[in-house]
């Protein structure tokens, strides 16, 4: 696997402002990770702007997917999506609308718990990450609901973590709706990109541990 341009621009970005960072980190699932992704980070006007413009390479990068609407899942989808759209009309020139969930159904005003433009033809989900699916499969059902197609999903940073089975939860997701889960990058980049930076030596091995541990074989 090798990087491109965008992924290691947006890794260097990453790293430089503390959104990626390496150590020990104990996730949900009780793994010691030795590496974190921190989207709590994006909490200002120059790294959301960024991070829309990385989204939106990749997908540029994506150019057999067709989608027409953008969703990004409530909570920290929202702003995600939001900024990749601008990013897409401000860089490609691509007028992408969008829309997301509410978490608590409104039954006042103009009601409902979609807000933005209406969930129709092709949907792709924008979020920050897969862990077990959970929010995944809960959009998909939304899409679903209103008689949409979802046509792929894009995060962040794909762990490609192995849960109970063999495969990951976004193979596993892949599997079951016959649509592709893309990400800016993925862990093995991430070991490209220290790999090839240097100076890295002891997080790169912490890593790769962590890697044959628990990731699948790709
Ligand atoms: O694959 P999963 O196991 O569902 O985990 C991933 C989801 O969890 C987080 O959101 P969360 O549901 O915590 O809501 P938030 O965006 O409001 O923080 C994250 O933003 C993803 O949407």
């Amino acid at each position: 696997m090798s990087l491109k341009s965008y992924q290691r621009n947006f890794l260097e970005f990453a790293i430089s402002q503390e959104i990626l960072s390496f150590g020990s980190f104990t996730l949900k699932s009780g793994r010691k990770s030795p590496y974190f992704f921190n989207v709590g980070k994006f909490n200002k006007g120059s790294t959301l702007s960024a991070i829309g413009k990385f989204y939106a390479a990749t997908l540029q990068d994506e150019k057999k997917l067709d989608f027409d609407v953008v969703f990004g899942p409530a909570y920290k989808g929202i702003p995600l999506a939001s900024s990749t759209v601008i990013a897409l009309s401000e860089q490609y020139n691509k007028d992408v609308p969008y829309s997301f969930n509410r978490k608590e159904i409104k039954d006042h005003g103009e009601g409902g718990n979609i807000v933005g433009a209406p969930l129709k033809g092709n949907i792709l989900i924008l979020d920050d990450v897969i862990t077990a699916g959970t929010a995944i499969r809960e959009c998909l059902a939304i899409i679903k609901e209103n008689d949409a197609t979802p046509v792929g999903i894009i995060v962040a940073v794909d762990r490609q973590e192995r849960g109970t089975s063999e495969v990951s939860a976004v193979q596993q997701i892949e599997q079951d709706y016959g649509i592709p889960v893309m990400s800016i990058v993925n862990l093995e980049l991430i070991i490209e990109y220290l790999k090839e930076q240097g100076g890295y030596d002891e997080h790169l091995s912490n890593m790769k541990e962590y890697r044959d541990m628990y990731c699948i074989k790709k």
